[in-house]
């Protein structure tokens, strides 16, 4: 048996422990993270859920020293990481982003047998790790092993970012939103499957997610954060839902049984927002003076026909003259009839905060996180004030 097969249910995992962890950015009033402690115990996977901006990514990359901790410790295994070759460190770690950040032009194998290369494997054992791995997430290394991503499908390439995590066996595997850029059918196999991984090798994972279903899903405990990575509650997925700590968390997780709701209203019930606009061919210089002047960072791109390409921040439209003709195949776009669910998932796949809504296919406006959300609250309230009316009646 190599040491990378214990025997199943046998902990391979450290744990790890932050204590006072604080990270300032440059510029910034309030650190993005401030004091954190926190334990997280060996073989467990543990989610860290909250809004956007709250600090997860932050919290998360600090563990593999990605980002530098302002203040603080960190020990993984009870060995202070701040003391460790950073390099070193993440060869220990595995680390999977969304999309598997696959090196593009690396086949499936060479991506896998990154790290493992680094460590010094031989070319016999690496490879067959890597076909070990492919078993694992369910793809057969004689069709995948030698594919370049290209080559695969979204669900496939993220299959092989777990495979690649996983490669040089660490005690300690990090994600950041590995599943959130997957359709939702792939989505739940994936999760599947890492359940089921994790059953047999029980790694000590860390996971940020944007999905409460499936924090609660795959959890073995929740990190519930709020702004400046403040611990709302910490505690198992039956806890935080059955008896959430405070009203912050009663919120958050609610939003999943809330959900529900978006299903049965529509993107032109919510508020429409008119951003600046520009079209494909206008001169990149006069389109950031007019949308500045406009007091806009960003400016939605449509194309002859008035149907949207792209919406982007003006920084991002600087690297070009001409505004490009981006293709929106992956731009968070709906109908307006569609249901606001819907529009939730485009925007989550995505990671936009906005979703462009059209009629006939153009443009009519953008949709924000912020107004469904205030919508759903809207729903919610009536719903309880109608409750203590019928409760008075
Ligand atoms: N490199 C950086 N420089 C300055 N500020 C940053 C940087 N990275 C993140 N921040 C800020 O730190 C805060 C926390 O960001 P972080 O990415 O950790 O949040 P998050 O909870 O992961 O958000 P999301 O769910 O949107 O990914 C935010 O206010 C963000 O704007």
């Amino acid at each position: 048996m190599s040491n990378s097969q214990e025997a199943a249910g046998s902990t391979t995992g450290v744990d790890i422990q932050l204590r006072s962890i604080e990270k300032r950015y440059p510029g910034q009033a309030r650190p993005a993270v401030q004091e954190l402690s926190l334990t997280i115990p060996a073989g467990e996977m543990v989610m860290f859920v909250g809004p956007s901006g709250c600090g997860k990514t932050t919290s998360l990359k600090m563990i593999n020293r990605l980002i530098e901790p302002t203040s603080g410790s960190i020990t993984i295994g009870g060995e202070d990481i701040t003391r460790s070759n950073p390099t070193e460190l993440r060869r220990q770690i595995g680390y999977v982003i969304q999309g598997g950040g696959l090196l593009p032009h690396m086949t499936v194998k060479q991506n896998i047998g990154i790290v493992p290369g680094l460590l010094g494997w031989s070319k016999k054992k690496i490879a067959d790790r890597t076909d070990e791995l492919l078993d694992m997430v369910g793809l057969d290394p004689s069709v995948y092993r030698d594919r370049f991503p290209r080559e695969l499908s979204g669900g496939q390439q993220q299959r092989v970012g777990v495979a690649r995590g996983l490669a040089a066996d660490p005690p300690v595997i990090l994600m950041d939103e590995p599943f959130g850029a997957v359709d939702p059918i792939t989505r739940t196999r994936l999760q599947d499957e890492l359940m089921s991984i994790q059953s047999e090798l029980r790694k000590t994972i860390v996971i940020v997610t944007h999905d409460i279903d499936e924090a609660v899903k795959l959890g073995d405990r929740i990190l519930v954060l709020a702004e400046g990575a403040e611990i709302a509650q910490y505690d198992t997925p039956e806890v935080i839902l059955g008896a959430p700590a405070n009203d912050y968390v009663a919120d958050f997780v609610g939003a999943g049984s809330k959900l529900k709701q978006l299903t049965l209203m529509r993107v032109s019930d919510a508020e429409l927002h008119q951003p600046s606009i520009c079209r494909v061919g206008d001169k990149v210089s006069e389109v950031i003076e007019r949308v500045s002047a406009e007091g806009n960072e960003s400016v939605m791109i449509l194309d002859d026909r008035d149907r949207p390409r792209e919406f982007l921040f003006l920084r991002t439209l600087r690297k070009w003259d001409t505004v490009p003709a981006i293709d929106p195949e992956n731009a968070p776009i709906v109908d307006h009839r569609a249901t606001l669910n819907d529009a939730m998932d485009q925007m989550l796949e995505s990671s936009h905060a906005a979703v462009s809504v059209t009629r006939r296919g153009k443009f009519i406006g953008n949709v924000y996180f912020d107004s469904v959300t205030a919508l759903l609250r809207q729903s919610q309230d009536n719903a309880t004030a109608s409750t203590e009316e019928e409760g008075q009646s």
